[in-house]
């Protein structure tokens, strides 16, 4: 039966129940021409005998006869006008010449009501399905989308959304297919297009070029027999008299765009979307469908252009949060300085996340929300949006559809990758659904012999958070078992001309641990047997080392960043950390948001008394976020915030520092250093520290930066350091007045220059501990002094920096190690350690050696290392000579010794020589160095280091717990 008979039947279904009488004519007509059957016919009349006439008329008209093929309407009329029923068939056919009649304002009507439903129903985009009342105004907050062409000879082209319509209607371009990654804003698209053609503005976009915008959902068409049923059930209120039949006229004859949003969604007893696709529908038409990637398979070949909509790149990442924040009418800087932070730098590129993203940093100013909080966010909206479009309670999309997917996640991390392949998908049965969901792209891959499927994850962090699920809810023992065979330790392996490379850094487990800790923040046991098998194998609880230019974040802070998933550290978990507590924090600009943020939770623990903790945040570049951090730092009691290093481009910066730090007033930091390289001129305000200075240490000082010292005049110094320096006289005169302060322990001159004559200053400072400084041509005078100072016993460090050792500075430091029994820790650079044959007599806890290599040199180290049962860390710099070699056996002595030094716990080498023949001696050196917890092998110099060589070390230098550097 046509459209327009069904229409007409159904338009007139009130009347005809109470007009038609199912008369024995009338029965007679219908059955001789068979518009019924016998069957029929008998349950009609059983209706009318048990129930009225009406409703026998009711299933005839609306069961019987629309189903009797294409001549039951006319052979129905014929039958009422030889039954006496003339008159209802005359009314029949009045109402189909009225319908079909010329009315010259429909098609004005039609656009008008299309328009004014678009205008009312697509200025707002509604994110978040569960707020039907927080819309954004899609004129406001919409950022122009990049597609790229994906077919055709123009393959790869980027366009802009409204140029994919540009060529639509000319040639054979009618069908476009637009492809996108969940989320990626596909429907925004279509809303905007469709949005545009509904605006009464002059714009001359392609869009304004159609008579007619149609846009629906795929779902739409679902068993409608027409686009126009669907027209009128989903955009064209009830009432506004528009018949089917004219409607379908004007989609036939003017000019008309159709859009078909989320074929994905709504593909399957679909037949009406299938034939619009084959073009058996409105084939001279242009059609617009929208789909996730790889949903339309072999239909993908009706269309005559495909295109994929692209993530957002930088540019439309500030774009988006600009007009976020102008919509919400705040100030846009916060979300702009959210778009640099590293942890969630993956998830900007989608609209919905940043959306999302902007959502959770408008409610938190202070930027506490957690990693692990804001994906619990959108993974709650993806599992909404997937009940609703699966229409699905969220317990069953959890329990059938999720939970298969966290264990897809957890398979797909173990391999380190980001797919199911077909096979696996094949180990569920309702993998299709699975994917449905969200977090899967079908991603089909073509080779030459077959075609393979894969299903892609949108993005890795999702795996790891979906892994991190999985994880969390697995047993306990099952959970410990697969956290103990991680690794604890960062590695670096790479040894120039063999084929041996070890990458490893702790961080690489970072995400899926600091989900895990959470998603399982409240169950307090479990995360305090996870924290301490953490704080076990990075050593967080051992001594680390004084912070300085060059020191990283290592594997200690890992820590850290996991109690920065927390909201709050549960009192079983915070007691642990008290009682492991690590004697010193550094806290520097390698570090993470995510080490920063769990250094102010530890803020919160009751450490008695305060850790002391040093900051050196020279280069971070969000100025305003590491102001507020370092203030939180100096106001927590339960840390004490030491020393910090500044690193000011220009008097303004060095001023706010100064005062934003409160450096040197008693509640606040007392120990600074200044690294002076970009500072230039002198300040046109009075410069000056609080009266509590107590420790100023000054990096590439020049003159020109006096007002440091004048500055530091009359403060308590017990420390003053300048590393790298040039003085002039009023700088030298300066630094005498300084050195009178008799609270000096600890004094530092060290640059390329010879500051011999500042010794007899230093001879006169009863209480120096740590005495560091350049030597280079010394007088006697001098070396008087300085014998003084050493043999006085007072000092626990001495560095000597020179690179011209006299024949009086060997005898004196020699001399001195006899009686220098307080001396722990001694650092010399550039020395040849035959003329110290005194070392022995030392009892070092920290040696340093920047020297030459060669037979004399080695043998006496190793008589030194010898004796030095306590030594923690050793650092032996070999200068390189080229084509000088030592012999093998004085290095197996070397390692020997070493490896008598038990309490060793970093170990490190510069230029060293490892030939094959020595790895079994370095092998049993560090298997004997059961403390070991770093060792480092940097400029490797021997070349008859072969791989075969190498694996008998490899296995031993990447034990559980040992950071590995070698390179
Ligand atoms: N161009 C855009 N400008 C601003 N925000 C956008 C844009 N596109 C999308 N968004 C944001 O992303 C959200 C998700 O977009 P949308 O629903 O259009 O994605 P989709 O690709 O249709 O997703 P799915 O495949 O899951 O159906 C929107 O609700 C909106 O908040």
């Amino acid at each position: 039966m046509e459209d327009q008979h069904r229409e007409c039947l159904k338009s007139n279904r009130s009347f005809l129940c109470s007009e038609i009488s199912l008369s024995t004519g009338l029965f007679a007509k219908l059955t001789e021409s068979c518009v019924i059957t016998d069957e029929h016919l008998q349950k009609l009349q059983n209706i009318k005998r048990n129930d009225t006439t009406k409703a026998a008329v009711f299933e005839f008209l609306s069961e019987i006869l629309p189903k009797r093929g294409p001549e039951a309407f006319d052979l129905f009329l014929e039958a009422l006008c030889e039954s006496e029923q003339r008159h209802v068939a005359e009314r029949l056919n009045k109402w189909l010449s009225d319908d079909c009649s010329e009315d010259a304002g429909t098609f004005e009507r039609l656009q008008h009501e299309l328009r004014t439903h678009y205008n009312d129903k697509l200025k707002f985009v509604y994110t978040m399905p569960w707020l039907p009342t927080e819309g954004f105004s899609l004129k406001e907050t919409f950022v122009q989308r990049r597609l790229r062409l994906t077919s055709g000879d123009r393959k790869g082209t980027e366009v802009k959304m409204d140029e994919i319509l540009a060529s639509v209607g000319e040639g054979r371009n009618k069908r476009i297919l637009v492809e996108g990654d969940p989320a990626q804003g596909k429907s925004t698209l279509c809303q905007a297009l469709a949005f545009a053609w509904s605006q009464p503005d002059e714009a001359s976009e392609n869009i304004k070029s159609f008579d007619l915008v149609i846009l629906l959902h795929a779902g739409d068409l679902r068993g409608q027999d027409s686009v126009g049923g669907a027209i009128k059930e989903h955009l064209l209120p009830i009432d506004c008299g528009i018949p089917l039949r004219q409607l379908e006229k004007l989609l036939q004859e003017k000019n008309v765009l159709l859009i078909i949003d989320a074929f994905d969604e709504a593909s399957t007893e679909n037949e009406m979307l299938h034939q619009l696709i084959e073009g058996k529908r409105l084939k001279h038409k242009p059609l617009l469908v929208t789909s996730r990637p790889n949903f339309l398979e072999n239909k993908q070949r009706h269309f005559e252009s495909t295109f994929t909509v692209e993530g957002y790149n930088n540019r439309e990442q500030l774009k988006h949060v600009e007009r976020y924040a102008a919509h919400k009418n705040i100030a846009s800087a916060p979300f702009e300085s959210m778009l640099k932070d590293k942890s969630i730098r993956d998830l900007c590129s989608n609209p919905l996340n940043l959306t999302l993203l902007c959502l959770l940093r408008e409610e938190d100013t202070q930027l506490r929300i957690t990693r692990t909080a804001l994906y619990t966010s959108i993974h709650r909206i993806i599992k909404q949006k997937a009940a609703k479009r699966l229409k699905l309670i969220e317990a069953e999309v959890e329990e059938s559809l999720l939970r298969p997917l966290y264990q897809f996640a957890f398979e797909a991390h173990q391999k380190n990758e980001t797919v199911v392949r077909e096979k696996d998908s094949k180990k569920v049965q309702n993998f299709q659904r699975i994917c449905e969901v969200g977090y899967l792209t079908n991603e089909v891959i073509i080779s030459r012999l077959q075609k393979e499927v894969r299903f892609q994850f949108t993005h890795k962090t999702f795996v790891e958070f979906l892994t991190a699920k999985h994880i969390a809810e697995m047993d306990q023992e099952e959970r410990m078992n697969w956290m103990q065979h991680l690794r604890y330790a960062n590695c670096y392996i790479r040894i120039h001309g063999l084929a041996i490379e070890d990458r490893f850094n702790v961080e690489q487990n970072d995400p899926v641990l600091g989900f895990l800790f959470g998603l399982l923040e409240e169950e307090s046991a479990e995360l305090t047997q996870m924290a301490s098998l953490v704080i076990n194998e990075t050593r967080f609880s051992y001594e680390h080392h004084p912070l300085s230019l060059y020191s990283r974040c290592d594997a200690s802070h890992q820590l850290l960043r996991f109690i920065a998933e927390l909201n709050v550290v549960p009192p079983e978990l915070a007691d642990v950390i008290c009682k492991r507590r690590p004697p010193l924090i550094n806290i520097h600009y390698h570090c993470s948001v995510s080490c920063r943020r769990g250094m102010l939770k530890l803020c919160n623990l009751r450490f008695q008394p305060p850790i002391p903790i040093n900051v050196y945040l020279g280069y971070s570049r969000d100025e305003e976020e590491k102001m507020s951090f370092v203030q939180k730092l100096i106001e927590s009691k339960n840390i004490d915030c030491s020393k910090i290093w500044i690193n000011p481009d220009d008097h303004t910066e060095l001023w706010n520092d100064v005062r934003g730090f409160r450096i040197g007033q008693a509640d606040s930091v007392q120990q600074v250093s200044i690294y002076c390289m970009d500072i230039e001129g002198i300040p046109c305000e009075e410069f000056s520290f609080g009266n509590h200075l107590s420790e100023l240490e000054l990096i590439y000082f020049e003159p020109s930066c006096s007002f440091f010292l004048e500055a530091a005049l009359h403060k308590p110094l017990t420390s003053l350091q300048l590393i790298d320096y040039e003085l002039d006289d009023r700088c030298i005169s300066l630094i005498h007045q300084l050195l009178r302060n008799q609270r000096l322990q600890r004094v530092q001159l060290t640059s390329s220059w010879h500051f011999g004559f500042f010794l007899a200053d230093f001879a006169q400072i009863e209480n120096l501990q740590s005495l560091e400084i350049s030597l280079n041509d010394s007088t006697d005078e001098e070396m008087r002094s300085l014998e003084a100072i050493l043999k006085r016993n007072k000092l626990s460090k001495l560095t000597i920096d020179s690179y011209k050792y006299s024949g009086s500075l060997y005898s004196v430091l020699n001399e001195g190690f006899n009686s220098m029994s307080s001396l722990r820790e001694l650092h010399l650079q550039f020395v040849d350690i035959i003329h110290l044959p005194n070392l022995r007599h030392l009892d070092l806890i920290n040696f340093f050696l920047d020297s030459t290599l060669n037979d004399d040199v080695i043998a006496v180290l190793s008589d030194a290392l010898r004796s030095w049962r306590n030594l923690q860390q050793l650092s032996i710099e070999f200068d390189f000579i080229p084509f000088s070699s030592v012999a093998e056996c004085s290095l197996r002595k070397l390692f020997e010794a070493i490896a008598g030094c038990h309490r060793l716990q970093i170990l490190h080498f510069d230029c060293l020589e490892m030939a094959d023949s020595v790895v079994p001696s370095v092998c049993k050196m560090i298997e004997s160095l059961k403390q070991l917890r770093k060792f480092t092998s940097k400029r490797q110099r021997n070349e008859s280091l072969t791989e075969e060589g190498f694996k008998q070390l490899e296995p031993i230098i990447k034990r559980n717990g040992l950071n590995t550097e070698v390179r």
